[in-house]
């Protein structure tokens, strides 16, 4: 399957990993700290150490609901154990009479003297209310150890660190009720085409709906990201300097979509190294050839930095995720992640890409037992609905065919939603 487009093997592109590095290099971390309630800071960054107030558990509890006992009285009542207490979760920490056990549930304080809990369905009941054992029981069996987790003092999450759902679930258990946080980056957006129509717009031929302009707002706020939204910009050097200069201010990154190709149509890069400078610009990855990274500004130190995405949908959306998403998190204060990759089998041929590495979009197919990828659709990067459906990508390296039963390094989308 191609797009039918004729491949162009472009000099002096960018590897991409090469690419991703200086993005990672480029991104400094903005100043500005907040302090949230930890129920309002879903998604955003920590700007200090999160640390356990408690030591976790926070008391020796039980695995299971089940028995609490001792081993030398069990070993010492073949005919069984009379049950003498009963132990809730939420009670406090009770002792166990000798010659005992206690009825305990999963998360209840182990009372002091056990030192193995039996779970129910090992257990017998007789009629006179003692319990027997069958099988062996190890010493501390089914106990959660005060402490096993953290200490009262540990670090649980560095600076750094996202609050996604476990990294809040993590802080609140610790009765964490306000973390410090790194304040929400402005992104502008950019969006340049004179093709360019809003829904509810009339279509006529020739005419484009904005796909990439939702896409990236929606790809923004899953980065926890305010965007000021300032496309889309009509196809001239003066209407793209008037809104690059209005976005230069206030904002912590630019990110433009379109216009940043080669034809005469195409004024990111020029309209960018009047109004301040180019890092680089044009990569070997399929797609997403045509990106630039620069800033607005009288220096890349003072200046407001720039990432031009291809104005093919796909092409942004592979651009924003391999290239630009570490920028953001750099700019967020996040540190560096490498490239999650794992090899997977291809079920299927395709003509080696040239002069750059391509990124086909794939699904998992498990039905074998093992993953082997299939191309999620057209693979053409103004074709957004493999890009919708895909589960990853296959990452091809330049001028390799793709032989079926080879393997390939598989690149999951998920960890971009991160
Ligand atoms: N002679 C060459 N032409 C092109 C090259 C090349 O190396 N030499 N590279 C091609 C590649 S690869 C890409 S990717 C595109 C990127 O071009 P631009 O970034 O300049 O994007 P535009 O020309 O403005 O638009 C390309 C395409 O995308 C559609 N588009 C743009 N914005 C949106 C949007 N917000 N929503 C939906 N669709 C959008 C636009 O209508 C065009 O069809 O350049 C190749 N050309
Ligand atoms: O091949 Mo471009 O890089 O269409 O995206």
């Amino acid at each position: 399957m191609n797009c039918g487009c004729a491949e162009i093997v472009t000099p002096g592109l960018l590897d991409l990993f090469e690419a991703r590095a200086r993005m990672v290099e480029a991104a400094r971390p903005v100043s500005g700290v907040e302090r949230l309630a930890l129920v309002d800071a879903a998604g955003r960054v920590l700007a200090a150490p999160a640390l356990a107030t408690l030591d976790m558990p926070g008391v020796d509890n039980s695995a299971m609901d089940g028995y609490a006992l001792r081993l030398d009285d069990l070993a010492a009542a073949p005919s069984g154990l009379p049950v003498t207490l009963r132990v809730p979760a939420g009670a406090g920490v009770a002792h166990l009479p000798a010659g005992g056990c206690a009825r305990i549930f999963t998360g209840a304080p182990v009372p002091r003297g056990a030192d193995a809990v039996v779970p129910q369905e090992r257990v017998h009941l007789d009629g006179k209310g003692r319990m027997r054992v069958s099988g062996e029981v190890a010493p501390g069996a089914n106990i959660r150890r005060r402490g096993e987790e953290s200490r009262a003092g540990d670090v649980l999450l560095g600076a750094g660190s996202r609050l996604n759902a476990a990294a809040i679930a993590l802080l609140a258990g610790h009765g964490i009720e306000a973390v410090t946080v790194h304040r929400r980056l402005r992104v502008a957006l950019v969006t340049t085409g004179d093709e360019l129509i809003a829904p509810g717009q009339a279509w006529r031929p020739g005419a484009v709906y904005d796909s990439s302009g939702p896409m990236l707002r929606t790809l923004l706020a899953g980065q926890g990201c305010e965007v000021l939204d300032l496309g889309p910009v009509l196809d001239t050097p003066e209407a793209l300097a008037a809104v690059l200069a209005e976005a230069r201010d206030g904002a912590d990154l630019v990110l433009c979509t379109g216009g940043v190709s080669v034809g005469e149509e195409d004024h990111v890069r020029p309209v960018l190294e009047r109004l301040g400078g180019l890092d680089f610009h044009g990569v070997a990855m399929k797609p997403g050839k045509p990106l630039a990274l620069g800033w607005l500004g009288p220096s890349r130190e003072a200046g407001t930095p720039l990432i031009g995405l291809p104005g093919n949908p796909v092409a942004s959306l592979v651009g924003w995720q391999l290239l630009a998403l570490p920028f953001v998190h750099g700019r967020q204060g996040r540190p560096p992640a490498p490239l999650q990759r794992f090899p997977v089998t291809a079920g299927f041929t395709r003509r080696a890409p040239r002069g750059r590495r391509e990124l086909l979009r794939v699904v998992l197919d498990w039905t074998g037992g093992a993953p082997v990828a299939r191309l999620a659709g057209g693979q053409g990067s103004h074709m957004l609905g493999a890009a919708s459906q895909a589960h990853g990508y296959l990452i091809i390296d330049a001028d390799t065919p793709v032989e079926e039963g080879h393997v390939y390094g598989y690149c999951p989308g998920a960890q971009f939603l991160d």
